[in-house]
């Protein structure tokens, strides 16, 4: 799938592996719609690609992807501006045990809740011109991290809920791909503010921040290259790649028969 022309929306896009994702869909010629709730970092980070990559190809839109009202306005101004909408990541997600009702909104339910509203303008079925939908999961989406539970479930929630969705566009003809990327620890602010985001489980703050310490993590332009191979392969359907610093790996699952 070559991306130029191809219209993006990215979720969590201010910074992190949510900036590297749009950097890199822009440098291989996608429009790209950005979403975040932090709207000082997303209206820095527009002027910064109007520089580089031309006013025209980004929008930044201010969104909590909690809100099913924000994000049926940003897939309005996405479809007004740029006509259609090919490609969507659903990367937004926060690490917050304490909050973990929050946790649960964000990272699964909103993931839900934008790739339904996203399916009403890309499904071949209802008239829509089909596209890829890539969710940022985790490692933590494959197994489990004892110092987060709850961030633990909604991974494993992205992966079993992009899988299903992949299934039911085969067999329905949605024309969509649904890929999941589940990479180690990465170097963004999220694990950076970690010790305080543990609730019940802050006895395990210091052996984690041992382990983040210790070891090497990866780059967010890693992740985001890694991204672009499910987003571009069009053989990748049902997908999650496992991304980590010794390298990547699809991952197998069971099969039901
Ligand atoms: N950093 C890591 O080690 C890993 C992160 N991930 C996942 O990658 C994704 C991105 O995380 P990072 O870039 O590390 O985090 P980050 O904290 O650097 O960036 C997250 C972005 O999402 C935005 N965001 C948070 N809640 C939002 C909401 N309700 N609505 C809209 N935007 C919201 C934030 O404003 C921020 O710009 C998350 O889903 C995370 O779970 C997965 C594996 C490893
Ligand atoms: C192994 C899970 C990495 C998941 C990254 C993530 O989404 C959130 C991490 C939060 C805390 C990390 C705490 C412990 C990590 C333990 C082992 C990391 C091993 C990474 C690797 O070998 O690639």
């Amino acid at each position: 799938m070559a991306l130029n022309g191809k219209i993006a929306v990215v979720t969590g896009a201010a910074q992190g592996i949510g900036r590297a994702i749009t950097e890199l869909l822009l440098q291989n010629g996608a429009k790209v719609a950005l979403l975040d709730a932090n709207k000082t970092n997303g209206e820095s980070l527009k002027e910064v690609l109007d520089k580089l990559f031309g006013e025209q190809t980004t929008l930044f839109l201010h969104c909590n992807v909690e809100s099913e009202e924000q994000i049926k306005a940003a897939f309005q101004k996405t479809l007004g501006t740029f006509g259609r909408i090919d490609i969507l990541c659903n990367n937004a997600g926060i690490l917050n045990e304490e909050e973990w009702e929050k946790t649960i909104s964000i990272n699964l339910a909103a993931v839900v809740r934008t790739t339904y509203m996203a399916l009403e303008h890309m499904n071949k079925m209802t008239g829509g011109q089909g596209g890829v939908i890539v969710n940022t999961a985790s490692m933590a989406g494959l197994g489990p991290l004892k110092c987060c539970p709850v961030y633990t479930a909604t991974k494993h929630g992205v992966v079993g809920f992009t899988r299903a969705m992949a299934a039911a566009s085969t067999a329905a003809g949605y024309g969509i791909r649904f890929n999941a990327i589940c990479p180690g620890l990465v170097k963004t602010e999220m694990l950076s503010s970690l010790s305080n985001k543990l609730g019940q489980f802050s006895h395990l703050a210091e052996e984690t921040n041992t382990i983040i310490a210790d070891k090497k993590m990866l780059n967010v332009t890693e992740v985001a290259d890694c991204l672009l191979e499910l987003v571009t392969d069009e053989t990748k359907n049902g997908e999650a790649l496992q991304v980590r610093c010794n390298g990547k790996k699809y991952m197998t699952f069971p099969v039901f028969t």
